[in-house]
């Protein structure tokens, strides 16, 4: 896969920063987000899915330049998702597997296939409106990897399942970063543990970038929260 690669990005709302001078070239793996509210990972996260323009700066998706054909290629899964209560689960997979244009032919295998590797395939064709909170994020990634994207986009993934389903989404995470891209941002340790690597972002900026257990001695948590309060003891 041509790596994507992210160019002194800023992206401002009026007077705030949200991003400021990103630069990265991002290849297969598991990358996760990290950093307290506010930070800039959804900001990055749809910068990235062509949702939010740069206000300097730039990104190359894929090493493509068509939107249309790199939209094709993505996987997003939002922080907050509009469910469509009436529709099944198997319906709303189809149709965005429809809007990101997988063939006709291949449709009804992806969207089975999806459904199964978020383990709904026994849900797949009750109503939206009937399954948990947790079930129904399972739903929205099962959307994002219909089209068994190059570049998938998880905004807090994990956010609402339950333990099990958070061990086995990290599982499926890592066997799809060994062939494609996957970017996700957490407040959840575990999430990050699993990651190949982990950027810790702050106003903006990444304060650390590397494998997780780069980041120093004792465990992910601490070691996280000991960098935040580094970077705001030299900022003060
Ligand atoms: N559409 C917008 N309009 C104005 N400001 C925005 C908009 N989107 C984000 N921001 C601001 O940009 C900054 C970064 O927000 P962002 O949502 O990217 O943070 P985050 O790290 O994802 O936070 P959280 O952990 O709460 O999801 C914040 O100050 C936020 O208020």
């Amino acid at each position: 896969m041509p790596p994507t690669e992210i160019r002194d990005l800023t992206v401002r709302f009026g007077r705030r920063t949200a991003l400021s001078g990103i630069s990265a070239d991002l290849d297969d793996g598991v990358l996760g987000l990290l950093g307290p509210n506010g930070a800039g990972k959804s900001t990055l996260l749809r910068a990235l899915a062509t949702l939010v323009t740069p206000t300097s700066g730039s990104i190359r998706l894929l090493g493509r330049t068509d939107l249309r054909e790199i939209r094709r290629r993505l996987g997003y899964l939002p922080q907050e998702f509009g469910y469509y209560p009436r529709f099944t689960a198997r319906e709303f997979v189809e149709h965005f597997a429809w809007l990101k244009e997988v063939p006709a032919a291949e449709l009804p295998l992806a969207v089975d296939r999806a459904l199964t590797r978020v383990g709904l395939a026994d849900r797949a064709d009750e109503k939206l409106k009937k399954l948990s909170g947790g079930m129904r994020r399972r739903v929205g990634i099962a959307q994002a990897i219909v089209n068994d994207p190059e570049l998938l986009l998880l905004d807090e993934p994990t956010a609402g399942l339950d333990p099990e389903q958070q061990v086995e989404l990290r599982e499926l995470l890592r066997e799809l970063g060994e062939t494609s891209c996957v970017v996700l941002s957490t407040h959840v340790m575990g999430d990050a543990g699993a990651c190949d690597q982990i950027w810790v972002l702050e106003s903006g900026r990444p304060l650390f970038r590397g494998a997780p257990d780069e980041l120093g001695s004792g465990n992910l948590e601490e070691r996280y929260h000991a960098v935040l309060r580094a970077n705001r003891k030299s900022a003060a």
